[in-house]
């Protein structure tokens, strides 16, 4: 979709025509969030920026050089093809269509290479570590609550029966499974501290100036867990969202897992799908248990320090085939 999978390859000994193996873009991508969380002395105190107390802005510096050798070969290879395409030239993933906008001499805003290497980033960061993140929260979370998952199979029971797998139109008809997945956004927003926004000129938010140039953070992560807008609030209780129409799309602020307005996420509808579908067939195909020596309750829900929250400790879990074996 962003770029094709032969960009990644399995393994250092399978490099033809990729760059990169998969687990060293993982490796970059888990870099890139940390270092885009974290509090770099120099912003705060622009005086010791110079510094670099913490050797931030130097692996920073490394790790743009590292995306910037792949997002090269990634745009030489689709400018080649486009170029070897002539008139015949048809699109087939986003970086073919960011080239061929880049080549528009009429657009109002004229994208240089550099910018579509910034959407590439972009697409990259968003689109990969998101949606996995949300459906490993939600298991962390119902290891250590099993009734909802016996309320979960009880509604895929139901509503699907153990013939077939989950599909994208039966969503609608699974409240209790989009319920659990907004308990899940709302205690562990993706991103909980949002994407700093930057105030292009001086305004007034609810009685609050705010001047041209502020870099403003909204803490999505505390508004999700504050007494004023939920009751038990450090609870993870999917009902709440059962009979009460809570959208999570920027309408109701107080949860905001995609922002809000015109910089919210564009890609929470592929997101969505990805999360639903994944975390609804994991849930209808398998049985999940934790190993012998652990209990619900050792389950750990701490977090992962960086832009976007992971769960500190990986969970081990132990699956069996949940519907007829053909199915498999
Ligand atoms: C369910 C999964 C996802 C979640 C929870 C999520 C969450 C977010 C959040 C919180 C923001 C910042 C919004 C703000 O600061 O107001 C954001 C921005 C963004 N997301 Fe997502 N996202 C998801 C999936 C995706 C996917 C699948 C893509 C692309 C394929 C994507 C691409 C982007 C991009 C490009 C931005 C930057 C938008 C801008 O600055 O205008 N996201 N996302």
């Amino acid at each position: 979709m962003v770029l094709g999978n032969k960009y990644f390859s399995e393994s250092k000994c399978d490099l033809e025509g990729s760059i990169i193996t998969l687990d060293e873009l993982q490796e970059l991508l888990d870099q890139w969030f940390l270092l885009n969380g974290v509090i770099n002395i120099g912003d705060w105190i622009p005086w010791l920026s110079f510094l670099d107390m913490q050797g931030y802005v130097k692996q920073m510096k490394d790790l743009y050089k590292k995306f910037d050798r792949f997002h090269e070969y990634v745009l030489d290879d689709h400018k080649a093809k486009m170029v070897s395409s002539g008139e015949d030239f048809v699109p087939k993933d986003m970086v073919d269509v960011l080239l061929q906008f880049a080549e528009d001499p009429n657009l109002e805003v004229q994208l240089t290479r550099d910018c579509v290497k910034g959407l590439m980033q972009d697409l990259l960061a968003g689109g990969t570590d998101t949606s996995p993140t949300i459906v490993e929260w939600t298991f962390h979370e119902i290891m250590k609550n099993p009734h909802i998952i016996e309320k979960a199979a009880e509604e895929l029971d139901r509503v699907i029966g153990r013939e077939r797998w989950v599909e994208e139109n039966d969503f609608s008809k699974l409240p209790y499974i989009e319920a659990i997945i907004k308990e899940t956004l709302r205690l562990h927003p993706v991103g909980p501290l949002l994407v700093p926004h930057f105030a292009t000129e001086d305004c007034n938010v609810s009685g609050y100036n705010v001047s041209k140039g502020t870099t403003v953070i909204i803490n999505v992560w505390s508004i999700g867990r504050n007494h004023k807008y939920w009751d038990a609030p450090e609870e993870y209780l999917p009902e709440r969202f059962l009979d009460k129409k809570i959208d999570m799309l920027g309408q109701n602020f107080a949860l905001l897992p995609f922002g809000s307005g015109r910089r919210r996420c564009p890609g929470y509808n592929l997101g969505l799908k990805i999360v639903r579908s994944t975390l609804a067939n994991l849930l209808h195909g398998f049985n999940w248990k934790l190993p012998k020596n652990m209990k619900p309750e050792d389950v750990c829900v701490e977090e992962h320090y960086g832009l976007t929250t992971h769960p500190k400790v990986p969970l081990e879990m132990i699956i069996e085939p949940r519907l007829p074996i053909h199915l498999y």
